[in-house]
Parts: structure tokens; C-alpha cells; sequence
């Protein structure tokens, strides 16, 4: 598999479970590693629910094409981003089998006019299925994240997808709890919806790093749902906090995998 030319790095982001919060995720960490400095950018393959376009005010956005063979990236707060829902309904999308969808979301991300970019984020439809397998193959991936809440049905579908990505031999860079705790926002108590630090237990159990718990707010939802994440409109938030917390993380985990195929490669050498 080639690497895409002018991106360092390509990270997954990935659930076993829909509707834990991937596509949050993806936004609020290639954010959160944009306000660190870098260059980013982010992918939406959920062919079965594109959300990204809404979750960064990009409902009316629609690639132009550029020469014969290329389409402009959208800009927003700082970041590019490409969406298959800025090209298809996700009703056509949803009947798609397993060649088709990768045959499609390979030629978006081939096909896109990317800047150069540090890192480009990627979020991957939820599941563990023939898709989900066949894109891990066909995009060339530094490494992937996974997303779980800590409910045991959720991180069940968690492991599947750690399993998953260990036949296929990407790195998995860690393991974030997504609405670890409600906090009410009446009296700011904090209550532990779905169970108690079932993610961290997880990434213990499979010796993964654990990027971090973040909690669930409805302020987080609002933002999302507004296209203004709260990285953006409340940057000194607690929220926004924990999200730098993650992508200093990350940006160690890419490094360390980094050091480890450079010396694997030079054993191979000798
Ligand atoms: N920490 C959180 N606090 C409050 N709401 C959240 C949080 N994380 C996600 N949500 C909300 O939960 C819903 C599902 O999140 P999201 O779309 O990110 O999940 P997903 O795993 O990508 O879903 P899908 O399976 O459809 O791809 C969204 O409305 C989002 O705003």
C-alpha cells in the first residue's frame, strides 16, 4: 500500500458499537492536534451516516472539481475536511457491500486535493464487518483509535474491533472512554451512566494506551449538533482541555509507533 503523498500520518478513528461517539471524537482530536501546531486534516468514510459536514458547519459545502482527476477539500476552523456525504446521500451509501464502499472512499481519499497535512483523521463506519476490514486495508494507516463507552456491550464490540485491526497488523495508538460519567448541569454531579472505567480496564487488559475518559455533557452534544465544537467557541473549557490532553497523547503514541518500525526495520537489516 502507498503512502499518500504530502501525509504523514493517517490515523483511524474506530467503534465496534455505533453511536459511541466517533465521529465526535474525530473532529474534537483533529482540533485538538490542530491547536497543537499541527497541519490537519480529516476524512469522513461513515458511509452509513456521514455526520462530520454537520458536526463542522459544512451542511452546504460541495467539492469543486479541480482539472480531470481532482476535488477541493472544504476549510474550517483550521482544519480541511472531506466528507462522502459531500458527494452522496448516505441512503444510496447504505447498500453498498464491502469492495464498492472501499472502492469509493479510496477514490475520495486519492482524489482530493489534500494540502500537506501532519496528520489526517479518519472516521471509519462503525462495526467490525467486510467494510470496516477491507478500508483498514486499503488506506495506509499509521495506526487506529478506538472509541468505547465503558458499557459492557459496547466495549464487547470494542475488543472486536481491537482484534480486528491485530489481523491486519495496524497499530492500535490507544483507546478513548467517550461518555465515561454524566455531568448534570444543573448541580455539576457527576454520575456514571454506563458503568465505571470499563475502557480503561479494556485498554489494560489488551495493554493499549488509554488516551482518556471524556465525559457526557449536553453541552457537547449541543455543540456538535450546532457545527461549533466547544475546541472552538470555549477553547479554555474543561471539555477542550481534556481534548488537548488526548492529542498530546496521541501525537506521543504516533511517535513511539514511529521508533518502533524504524528500529524493527533496522533489525530486519542485519
Ligand atoms: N461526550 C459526549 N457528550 C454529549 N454528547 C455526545 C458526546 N459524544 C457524542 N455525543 C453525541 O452523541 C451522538 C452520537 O455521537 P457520534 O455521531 O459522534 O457517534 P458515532 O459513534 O460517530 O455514531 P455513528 O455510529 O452514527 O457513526 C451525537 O449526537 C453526539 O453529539
Amino acid at each position: 500500500m502507498e503512502a499518500l503523498a504530502g501525509i504523514k500520518h493517517v490515523i483511524a478513528i474506530a467503534s465496534g458499537k455505533g453511536g459511541v461517539g466517533k465521529s465526535t471524537t474525530t473532529v474534537n482530536l483533529a482540533l485538538a492536534l490542530a491547536k497543537e501546531g499541527y497541519k490537519v486534516g480529516v476524512l469522513d468514510a461513515d458511509i452509513y451516516g456521514p455526520s462530520i459536514p454537520i458536526m463542522l458547519g459544512l451542511s452546504d459545502f460541495t467539492p469543486q472539481a479541480v482539472g480531470e482527476k481532482q476535488m477541493t477539500a472544504a476549510n474550517a476552523y483550521g482544519i480541511v475536511a472531506q466528507s462522502i456525504g459531500f458527494i452522496i446521500k448516505s441512503e444510496d451509501a447504505a447498500v453498498w457491500r464491502g469492495p464498492m464502499a472501499a472502492g469509493a472512499l479510496t477514490q475520495l481519499i486519492n482524489e482530493t486535493q489534500w494540502p500537506e497535512l501532519d496528520y489526517l483523521i479518519v472516521d471509519l463506519p462503525p462495526g467490525t464487518g467486510d467494510i470496516q476490514l477491507t478500508l483498514s486495508q486499503k488506506i495506509p494507516l499509521t495506526g487506529a483509535i478506538i472509541v468505547t463507552t465503558p458499557q459492557d456491550i459496547a466495549l464487547a464490540d470494542a475488543r472486536k474491533g481491537i482484534n480486528m485491526f491485530q489481523k491486519v497488523n495496524v497499530p492500535i495508538l490507544g483507546l478513548i472512554e467517550n461518555m465515561s460519567f454524566h455531568i448534570c448541569s444543573n448541580c455539576d454531579h457527576k454520575e456514571h451512566i454506563f458503568g465505571t472505567d470499563g475502557g480503561k480496564r479494556t485498554a489494560e487488559k489488551y495493554l493499549i494506551p488509554f488516551l482518556g475518559a471524556i465525559p457526557l455533557h449536553v453541552q457537547v452534544r449541543e455543540a456538535m449538533d450546532s457545527g461549533q465544537p466547544l475546541i472552538v467557541s470555549d477553547p479554555d473549557s474543561a471539555f477542550s482541555e481534556l481534548y488537548q490532553e488526548v492529542a498530546r497523547k496521541t501525537i506521543v503514541e504516533v511517535a513511539s509507533q514511529q521508533n518502533s518500525s524504524v528500529s524493527i526495520s533496522i533489525s530486519d537489516d542485519e
